[in-house]
């Protein structure tokens, strides 16, 4: 049966989430799935942008989901593309690229505007909102040069940007219209315990003022108030709040109000398009948080593919956490009193601390806390049940009692909600943990989402662990298994590789009792690298078991291009090569040409399909620099030129890279030859780092010039260039052997232990011929250049390069 064409428009938090969840449900058999996103990223954690502002973490360390998951998943991405319309009766959606695309079902998934308040002045340079990746590297930029930023609006948005551009350095007024801070979340107490604190860490509170007007000729310069007062202003952030972005539903002639208006199921008032995350308006409420949308997100993937529902979505409640650090702020449901309500408090002026329970015919309906938010997850989980809390003492409600020896997680019961963001359950967890044989809240968060928003949950995720697998808890998470598929450590499936003689990864989950059907990004990999290591001439490599960029052989870069690097031996290159370089990068409008740190040149910005064309038209092998394989060996120009050379470097850099090439490592490989101490080759920094000396040459081993500076350890000092070649073959046969997948040779010296390895290749005579026996046996395997064997075979090339599945769009 063809299969369903599926478009999300939004590639963003809830859309993403949605079909991630229609993929655990099998979605991929039944639907073609395309994504459209007008932001120039893949889906990333729009959350964690105030934690990148204030320094803690990066742009590249907030992505969701990368170009592989898009790629694995068969699903076509399309960003930096706007959807503008969609024809209900053709059924076809159409983009400001001027692309038409046919649909069965579209999600709606476009989230929120920021309000930019209309006053004069809001278009000036320097005004900006805070959504995107774009808006916090504008602000980080402005710190550079900036001194005084103005924050309009004290709602979680404008004190979290307040919190990152005071780390950046920056002067930080925050203009607030209400007489108190966070008046959406807080009381009047919270919000000044609040205020307080964050007055010591340095902001500036402009408090009930109106901002009538942003001055300044081409910058911002200042902002005026409505009561005549001013403030100085280099940079201006707008932090009131959000709406809806409705446009395509609107120019579609779909139903909306504030925002596209849905049912129970998130279908809009046109047949087969669905609303989900900020853009959707459900029972008249329109969400700004995540975890609605990501139960919005799980009645849709349901429906969609047919699963029978006996309720949909019925609304959620909702509770908030400030993310600014040194401030423990809660809140959840009807925090202010009403005439029918009553409110348990404590209020510690000593310690900082403030508790506010709002409680309605017998249920505990609001809650405010500050300082203290320990019971948060508790009081959350009251107001969500709704249970009946007549037989409970006011102190058992307000704090955690009985807990002091057993530790806060155990009065949760399995129907409790630990990840507020996400929806999770402890009960979730505590199954995941049991029936996965998880031992790390990180796996925990891969497995069941929990932590993956926010993050604030994790203590608690780690506390439930601890828990669940109590004493074992030291035993299981020291020992390192591949990955949550399976409890066996690398050492043991190798070990079971070998001993059970297994040839297939499907095999090996099969008889090793893997927990999951087909594996997973991690252990796929891992699996066919042990295999072919153990089985070199057996063994037929798994291409669909290989990283992306190994697949492809070229590197995918963060435009869904890729990159091409021919292989230079030793770093030494001719006229002709660099002619027919010149002749491809003309040709095919490559935009960028780059010499790399390892001596070649580089071809950045190929398009997918061009990929066969370039190589063919290069007619040079590859240069493997995608690969966990030996990428370069760096040369210094030694004997032939230089006047302190006595050895030939180039000469002995050419025969490793020749000899060595495509040889699979557990991870990359990098090798340098100089001619003499002088090293201008960075022999110290490489795996396998060669360098000259009066008579004879010295093998460094397990340098690393990447982000921890490792500087290589002396190996051997040989005299010929013979055993030069035969150390490193035992070296780089023993690391294959033994190291684990994805390790490089600096982790792996360091957990084997130089001495140990030494010993076994340096005064083990037969052991290393063994070694250098099995190391020739597997590069006898190794014939054919990987570009050639595409350019020859019509069935790959269709494979890989006509389906153009990642598309992007300047
Ligand atoms: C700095 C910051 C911190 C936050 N912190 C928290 C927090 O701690 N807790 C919390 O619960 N929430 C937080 N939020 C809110 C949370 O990020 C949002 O609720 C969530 O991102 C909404 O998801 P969404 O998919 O509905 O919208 P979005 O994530 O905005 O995604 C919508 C996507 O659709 C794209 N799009 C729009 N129109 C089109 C079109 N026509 N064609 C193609 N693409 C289109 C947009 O460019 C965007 O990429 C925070 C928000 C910000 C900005
Ligand atoms: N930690 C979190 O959960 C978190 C963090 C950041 C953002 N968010 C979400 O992102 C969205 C945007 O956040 P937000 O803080 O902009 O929205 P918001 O609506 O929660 O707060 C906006 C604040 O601006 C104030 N305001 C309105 N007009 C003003 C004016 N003219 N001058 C000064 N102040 C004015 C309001 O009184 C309000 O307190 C919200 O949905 C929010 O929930 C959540
Ligand atoms: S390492 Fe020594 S021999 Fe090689 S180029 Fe530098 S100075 Fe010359
Ligand atoms: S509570 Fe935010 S990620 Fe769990």
């Amino acid at each position: 049966m063809a299969k369903k064409h599926l478009v999300l428009v939004g590639n963003g938090m809830a859309g993403v989430r949605c079909i991630e969840e229609i993929l655990k449900l099998g979605g991929n058999e039944e639907f073609e799935i395309s994504i459209f996103g007008d932001e120039p990223h893949v889906n990333y954690n729009r959350i964690m942008l105030s934690a990148v502002l204030a320094g803690d973490t990066t742009v590249k360390d907030i992505e969701l989901n990368s170009l592989e998951w898009y790629e694995e998943n068969n699903i076509s991405l399309y960003v930096n593309e706007k959807v503008t319309r969609v024809d209900k009766e053709k059924q076809v959606l159409y983009t400001d690229k001027g692309r038409e695309t046919s649909y069965d079902h579209v999600i709606l998934a476009t989230g929120s505007n920021p309000f930019i308040l209309p006053v004069p002045g809001a278009d000036l340079k320097g005004v900006i909102a805070f959504r995107s990746i774009e808006d916090c590297e504008t602000m980080i930029d402005a710190a550079k040069t900036y001194k005084k930023a103005v924050v309009i609006g004290g709602g979680l948005l404008g004190l979290e940007a307040a919190r990152g551009l005071l780390n950046l350095g920056m002067e930080v007024d925050v203009v607030h219209l209400p007489e108190y801070l966070m008046e959406r979340q807080l009381d009047e107490v919270a919000s000044g315990l609040l205020r307080k604190e964050l007055e010591q860490q340095g902001m500036n509170f402009l408090m009930s003022k109106m901002t009538t007007e942003i001055c300044g000729t081409d910058r911002v310069e200042k902002v005026k108030f409505k009561d005549g007062t001013e403030t100085e202003a280099d940079l201006v952030v707008m932090a009131v709040g959000i709406k809806p972005n409705i446009a395509v539903a609107v120019e579609s002639g779909i139903e909306v109000n504030r925002g596209i208006v849905v049912n129970d199921f998130l279908q809009t008032s046109a047949e087969n398009i669905y609303a989900v995350g900020e853009c959707a308006e459900h029972r008249n409420m329109v969400y700004g948080l995540v975890a609605p949308l990501w139960e919005q997100g799980k009645v849709l993937a349901n429906h969609i593919t047919g699963k029978h529902q006996e309720v949909g979505y019925e609304g959620s409640v909702l509770s908030t956490k400030l993310k600014v650090s040194g401030v423990n702020v809660f809140s959840a449901g009807e925090f202010l009193n009403t005439p029918e309500s009553k409110s348990i408090r404590v209020h510690d002026e000593f310690v900082g601390v403030y508790k506010k329970v709002v409680i309605q015919d017998n249920k505990v309906i609001g809650a405010v806390l500050y300082g203290d938010t320990s019971e948060g997850t508790k009081l959350f989980n009251m107001i969500q049940s709704q249970d009946d809390i007549s037989g409970l003492s006011s102190v058992n409600i307000i704090q955690n009692v009985g807990t002091d020896d057993a530790g806060s997680t155990t009065t949760l019961s399995d129907q409790d909600t630990v990840c507020g963001c996400n929806g999770v359950t402890k009960g979730e967890i505590v199954r995941a943990i049991k029936e996965d044989g998880l031992c790390s809240v990180n796996e925990i968060s891969s497995c069941t989402n929990a932590g993956r928003s926010c993050g604030s949950c994790k203590p608690i995720v780690g506390e439930i662990l601890a828990e669940t697998i109590g004493s074992e808890l030291a035993s299981a998470s020291n020992k390192e298994t591949i990955c949550g598929c399976t409890d066996l450590s690398h050492e043991e499936v190798v070990e079971e590789i070998r001993a059970k003689g297994l040839t297939h990864t499907r095999e090996v989950m099969n008889v090793l009792g893997w927990k999951t059907e087909d594996g997973c990004s991690k252990c796929r990999p891992a699996l066919n690298y042990y295999l072919g290591m153990v089985q070199p001439t057996n063994y037929q490599d798994e291409r669909e078991s290989r990283f992306v960029n190994e697949r492809m052989h070229a590197n995918i870069q963060k435009d869904g291009t890729y990159s091409v690097v021919p292989r230079m031996y030793g770093g030494v290159t001719n006229p002709a090569d660099l002619r027919k370089i010149a002749d491809v990068a003309e040709k095919y409008q490559v935009p960028l040409v780059k010499v790399t740190g390892g001596q070649r040149i580089d071809l950045i910005g190929v398009k997918k399909e061009d990929l066969p064309a370039v190589w063919e038209e290069l007619g040079m092998p590859s240069g493997y620099a995608y690969g966990k394989t030996l990428r370069t060996v760096k040369t210094c120009v030694g004997e032939s030129f230089c006047r302190f050379g006595t050895q030939d470097s180039i000469g002995l850099g050419i025969a490793l890279e020749k000899k060595f090439e495509r040889l699979n490592t557990p991870h990359k490989v990098k090798m340098a030859v100089s001619a003499c101490p002088r090293n201008c080759a960075e022999s110290g920094i490489k795996d396998v780092g060669i360098v000259g000396i009066e008579g004879a040459w010295e093998i460094h081993v397990a340098g690393n010039g990447g982000a921890t500076l490792r500087k290589g350890d002396l190996f051997a000092k040989v005299t010929t260039t013979e055993e030069v070649i035969e150390i490193t073959a035992a070296f780089l046969q023993y690391y294959r052997e033994t190291a684990r997948y994805l390790e490089r040779t600096s982790h792996w010296v360091e957990r084997v232990g130089l001495e140990n390895i030494k010993e076994k290749i340096l005064n083990d005579d037969k052991f290393r011929s063994e070694l250098v026996e099995r190391m020739e046996v597997t590069l006898s395997t190794l014939v054919k250049d990987p570009w050639e064997e595409i350019i020859e075979s019509e069935t790959l090339k269709d494979e890989l390069f006509k389906n153009k599945r990642i598309e992007v769009l300047q």
